[in-house]
């Protein structure tokens, strides 16, 4: 008898803002080989990790983390919790719920082994990214993967894919935004995660399209199933195109780069400096690329982004809220869910290709 259910899994958090937390949290996030790729040698890659770069931003992040912790958590986990809840409200009997984080707790290899536990057969793992990166979706699906192939008991396991343009996603970013796009403002700017430009070529099979064809990701390419780029554009076009908000009326930026090597551009930071410079002083700022409202929202736009953006002159700043565990999102995942009960399957990105493409080119 086959028993299915479904797997969230989102980034995790800390246990905790103290500062060894917050130190063994960074070591297991940025020791993932998916996230910090270079050197390719785990050893060094350990030395780089664990002796340089988490011992001088552990205590910066711990109090960047004490600035949206609240008495309940991590909004990041906190706010999964709720979505699980109420997914599974919302399923009944249909299929359970179970959630997962990649880093920290609960971990997928302890959520994986209750769900074999609980006697199921067959997953559907969600993961609680929009966008394709190596170093976010494709990590929660081999790690998932990875996991399962260890169990005593055999897992099914289907995934969902990237759902950066999907009609019933921008339609939940649409409906939980409208209320603030009513407010009168200049510009509207849609921040992103960054990531290293170089991980673009990496996620390219091809090796001849992403950065190195001129406009590669306003071209139609097969790529693109793997362009993280690509595809914050389709849902940025997406969601304009929904809410009829015009070309002047919106741009696009990418937060969050770490110090070594070009991240994606424009950087958020620059363009907050920039926009009261050019008179667009009443600003909405909206971040698609994390379900969940989290640290990066939460301290670096809701928080940081203001002041820098006040600091420079602006008048107005609103961060629109991310879907979190508001009713269009719930809807979303539960359509995407029943599909699945139906009969349908999700397309499955080969987890992993990229980085067997580039062993084998080695
Ligand atoms: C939305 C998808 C994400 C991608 C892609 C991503 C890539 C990426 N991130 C780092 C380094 C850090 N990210 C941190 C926080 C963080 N990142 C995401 C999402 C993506 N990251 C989220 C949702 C969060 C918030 C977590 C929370 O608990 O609220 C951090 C930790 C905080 C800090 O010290 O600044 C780091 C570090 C890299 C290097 C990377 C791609 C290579
Ligand atoms: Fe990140
Ligand atoms: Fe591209």
């Amino acid at each position: 008898m086959s028993k299915r259910a479904v797997l969230l899994v989102n980034l995790g958090s800390p246990d905790s803002t103290s500062v060894p937390d917050v130190r063994r949290y960074l070591n297991e996030f940025l020791g993932d080989e998916r996230v910090i790729d270079k050197p390719r040698s785990k050893l060094l890659r350990t030395i780089l990790v664990n002796g340089i770069i988490t011992p001088f931003r552990s205590p910066k992040s711990s109090k960047a983390y004490q600035e949206i912790w609240t008495a309940e958590g991590s909004p990041l986990v906190v706010t999964s919790q709720k979505v699980r809840e109420k997914l599974a409200n919302e399923l009944g009997a249909e299929a359970p719920v179970y959630l997962a984080m990649r880093y920290g707790n609960p971990s997928i290899a302890s959520v994986l082994a209750k769900i074999v536990a609980d006697g199921v057969t067959d997953i559907l793992l969600f993961p609680q990214y929009p966008h394709y990166a190596m170093s976010s979706w494709e990590t929660v699906v081999v790690k998932v993967q990875e996991e399962a192939a260890r169990l005593a008991k055999p897992l099914n396991v289907e995934t969902v894919q990237p759902f950066f343009e999907d009609a019933d996603y921008i339609e939940a970013l649409y409906q939980v935004s409208a209320p603030y796009l009513s407010l009168p403002h200049d510009m509207l700017l849609v921040s992103y995660h960054s990531i290293p430009e170089r991980h673009l070529r990496e996620a390219d099979s091809s090796r001849a399209h992403c950065t190195v064809m001129k406009d590669c990701c306003s071209t139609c390419s097969p790529i693109h199933g793997t362009c993280y780029k690509a595809q914050v554009l389709k849902t940025t076009q997406a969601f304009v195109k929904r809410a009829g908000i015009s070309a002047d009326k919106h741009t696009v930026s990418f937060q969050s780069r770490l110090a070594g090597e070009p991240w994606l551009t424009p950087y958020t930071d620059y363009e907050l400096e920039r926009l009261p410079k050019e008179g667009k002083k009443r600003l909405l700022v909206m971040t698609p690329a994390f379900v969940a409202d989290c640290l990066e929202t939460l301290e670096e736009i809701a928080g940081e982004g203001k002041e820098e953006f006040l600091h420079a002159g602006g008048d107005w700043f609103q961060h629109i809220p991310c879907l979190n565990d508001q009713p269009p999102y719930i809807d979303f995942l539960a359509g995407r869910v029943r599909a699945w009960l139906g009969g349908r399957k999700p397309v499955e990105i080969q987890a992993g290709q990229r980085a067997q493409t580039l062993a084998a080119a080695e």
